[in-house]
């Protein structure tokens, strides 16, 4: 069987996109009024002002600050097209720079800096990458989802082999991943030598204090609630990191006895009904930072982390979430907040949590021998019921930037 990694996909040529740009007529010299690329066309016209430049295209106003403009430059001496990389020394920009003629032709905006530097934009360019169409932009497609929805949505488990021999099964699972926060590999060999391979194929593994592969069972081999048989309210792991684990890759390997099942539950589904209901609430939560703390002494393991950022994470230009940190077992002494904002802090946190234990957002699930579950750490709650007799699962965390890297090179939006 032939495995391909992450990195030998990579180095398989890379993907380039064509955009076909919309034409536009020639058009009028620099004035402080509106100018048009044709008199009867709206769609394209701009306006210079005295620090920035107006730009109107497919019917997105833009505004440009003229050293946001001049750091763009694409010009063979400011920008490498090889790497990819600026060679333009921001700093030395002036500050107070000003283009010294503006032109625009079907495609592109020409300015003539002080200098007599010439600077090209494609205008589709300038669309896709200015602050008002980037505000309009998603970043991570995804599905919302409740116990019904993820049901209904009927969303096929990919076989490990088509997983590690082709790329339309990676692919498949990995939009599955990146839709729902969730996805499942069948028929994978019921060791922690396969299940690493799985992970490999997809990413790097993210080393922690747990180690590179982790098997756990009920032993308390480690000072944490996870290695009992108690049930596990819904959580996410590693909030005591600065930077959560992205990815957690559980596969269990066996199980004699009754119970532990594992819950799942959509983080952003419920950060998003606390949107709608109580957008104070959420506001509160996203604004407000806790810190989370791991504390071990057992055995030969000493360990001690900390982890500080508010419970719901948003880009701040599209208000977009990103990451949730929810764990009540590893949230530590709250003192960075005044007693007022924490009493809100604590009824934005009970409408949060009313939501995330709706019985209608809980998805149970009961993990076999055979079908690795992979759940974005960022995104999705896991949780566990108690369970009897002897259960063995084994597992680990994935670097995110590379998860996302491969799907990336696979065509996909991540
Ligand atoms: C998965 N594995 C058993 C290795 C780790 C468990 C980590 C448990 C910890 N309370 C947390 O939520 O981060
Ligand atoms: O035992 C389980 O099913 C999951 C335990 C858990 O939450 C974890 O290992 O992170
Ligand atoms: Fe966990």
């Amino acid at each position: 069987m032939h495995r391909y990694s992450a990195q030998c996909l990579l180095r398989r040529g890379i993907r380039s996109r064509t955009q076909r740009e919309p034409c536009y007529r020639k058009i009028l010299p620099a004035a402080t009024r509106w100018h048009y690329t044709a008199q009867e066309s709206l769609k394209c016209a701009w306006q210079l002002h005295n620090d920035h430049l107006e730009f109107r295209y497919a019917d997105t106003l833009m505004r440009f600050d003229y050293v946001w403009l001049r750091d763009h430059c694409r010009s063979a001496s400011c920008y490498n097209t090889k790497t990819n990389q600026r060679s333009l020394d921001t700093a030395s920009v002036d500050l107070n720079i000003k283009p010294k003629t503006v032109r625009v032709d079907e495609t592109t905006l020409f300015l003539t800096w002080p200098d007599g530097h010439v600077t090209r934009y494609g205008l589709a360019w300038l669309m896709k990458n200015s602050y008002e169409g980037q505000k309009q932009q998603i970043m991570h497609p995804r599905v919302l989802w409740n116990a019904d929805i993820y049901q209904q949505a009927h969303v096929p488990s990919v076989d490990c082999q088509s997983f590690l021999e082709t790329n339309d099964g990676l692919k498949e699972f990995l939009q599955n991943f990146l839709l729902y926060g969730i996805a499942f590999v069948e028929n994978v060999p019921p060791t922690k030598e396969d299940t690493e391979i799985l992970a490999e194929r997809i990413s790097l593994i993210r080393e922690t204090i747990y180690g590179r592969m982790w098997y756990f069972t009920s032993d308390f081999s480690r000072g944490d609630t996870a290695y009992t048989k108690l049930a596990l309210d819904r959580h996410t792991d590693t909030t005591y990191f600065q930077e959560p684990c992205g990815i957690q890759v559980l596969h269990c390997l066996k199980h004699e006895g009754t119970g532990g099942r594992t819950l799942l539950v959509d983080g952003f589904y419920a950060a998003e009904q606390v949107l709608r209901q109580a957008p104070e609430d959420f506001k509160l939560l996203c604004k407000v930072p806790l810190k989370h703390e791991y504390i071990e002494n057992v055995g030969g393991c000493h360990n001690h982390m900390i982890g500080i950022g508010p419970v719901l994470n948003i880009y701040p230009w599209n208000n977009e979430l990103y990451l949730i940190r929810y764990n009540n077992y590893d949230r530590a002494v709250i003192n960075t907040v005044p007693y007022d904002v924490v009493h809100s802090w604590y009824a934005a946190h009970r409408t949060l949590t009313t939501e995330l234990r709706r019985p209608a957002n809980e998805l149970w699930v009961k993990l076999k021998p055979g079908k690795a579950l992979f759940v974005d750490n960022w995104r999705v709650l896991h949780g566990r019921e108690s369970f009897t007799g002897y259960r063995q699962l084994c597992g680990c965390y994935l670097t995110r930037d590379d998860v996302l890297n491969t799907a990336r090179f696979l065509g996909l939006q991540a």
